[in-house]
């Protein structure tokens, strides 16, 4: 196509591409329904359609062609959110899908379920973590969406408890990077005698609060869209810490943009279900395990295999079990290779030998947007 030069030939030329990109969404979109009809054929279906892994492969091939000589000036996460909403409406005609998530709306939560599955899902709002997970367990819901940690406020003990005992899979991650706004309804900062947000908020804006509201009471409530949600019922004097989705939700004005103490704050979240992803070349594997008591060296025990093998450990959290006098502890740990690889069932069997309690928690694509 050569460069057009007059604006008549110019939207010539983008009537003439959104025709092709028509078609092409279409055809995608008949391909994806023959995909439900092939699965159900073969019996992988069970009315579940979505495949986390295949959809990784496709995001991570998107942001290579974007490097590569037909890659455009539009940036990865530009290019990658367009094919993300290209599948989820694909996908939505495979199998719709309802994602259950830490509500109220406008929760950081709701923009990781928009962020890793896009719009095309009904997303649901549940009152606390452990909801969310039996309402997947009892298959109210198809996927549910928890935090796990938070760059600067640490662990979410709620997930870890619920993963310990739980049936279900983690089936995917997403990372999202937070904005902390303080909102109200009216007035300015200095008018602001009560804030409303969640605890973890709190910790990631108290150097802000410290210095721009300290006579201001802080009350903690049990999300950001529930702090939106309060400051707009009570108004004058009130404020709420939170996302600009939850300012928006509730009509809040913005009277303090990008609170948080530290610039790089970022949220993990996990997607769990009742499947286990395939390999797709790659992906992180979770699991929990308590070390035997009263015996020296027994954490080492448990983390030798995983050197030795070379495997690279992402993460490691514990967390004392709960109702014990003893200090026994859950460990937490994350590394990279997926359970079906012969090199990590191996080492992963050796762990099973060492450890008092040892549960796989799924295997799943690492994050790709
Ligand atoms: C089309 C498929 O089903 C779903 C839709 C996808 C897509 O639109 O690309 C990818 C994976 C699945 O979640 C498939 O499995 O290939």
């Amino acid at each position: 196509m050569k460069v057009p030069q007059t604006l008549p030939e110019a939207r010539q030329q983008i009537d003439a591409l959104d025709e092709q990109i028509q078609t092409l969404i279409s055809q995608r979109a008949r391909i994806a329904q023959q995909v439900a009809r092939i699965k159900e054929r073969s019996g992988a279906g069970d009315g579940n359609h979505y495949r986390p892994s295949r959809e990784a492969e496709v995001l991570r091939r998107v942001i290579e062609r974007n490097h590569g000589p037909n890659g455009g000036p539009l940036s990865d996460e530009s290019i990658a959110r367009l094919m993300r909403e290209i599948m989820s409406v694909c996908l939505s005609l495979e199998s719709p899908l309802t994602i259950a998530y830490l509500g109220p709306e406008g929760t950081y939560t709701q923009a990781a379920v928009q962020k890793h599955f896009g719009d095309s899902v009904t997303a649901k709002p549940m009152r606390a973590i452990d909801e969310i997970f039996r309402d997947v367990e009892t298959g109210a819901a198809d996927y549910g969406v928890v935090p796990v940690a938070n760059s600067i406020g640490g662990v979410v003990n709620n997930t870890l408890d619920e993963l310990v005992h739980t049936q279900l899979r983690i089936c995917g991650e997403v990372t999202l990077a937070v904005h902390h706004h303080l909102l109200s309804l009216t007035g300015d900062t200095e008018t602001i005698t009560k804030v409303y947000s969640h605890a973890q908020s709190f910790a990631q804006c108290r150097k802000w609060l410290d210095a721009r509201l300290p006579r201001a009471e802080r009350e903690v409530v049990s999300s950001n869209g529930e702090a939106a949600r309060r400051a707009a019922e009570e108004g004058g004097g009130t404020a709420a810490i939170a996302s600009l989705q939850a300012g928006r939700i509730n009509k809040l004005n913005v009277l303090a943009a990008n609170i948080e103490d530290e610039l790089s704050n970022e949220t993990r979240f996990l997607i769990v279900g009742k499947h286990d992803p395939e390999l797709s070349g790659d992906d992180l594997t979770s699991i929990v395990m308590t070390a035997h008591r009263n015996q020296p060296g027994a954490l080492f025990k448990l983390l030798q295999p995983l050197a030795e093998a070379g495997l690279d450990m992402t993460r490691l959290e514990s967390r004392q079990v709960r109702g014990s006098v003893l200090p026994d502890f859950y460990f937490f740990i994350d590394f990279a290779g997926h359970a079906t690889d012969p090199k990590v069932r191996e080492v992963l069997d050796t762990v099973r030998g060492e450890a008092a309690f040892f549960k796989i928690l799924g295997s799943y694509p690492r994050a790709v947007m």
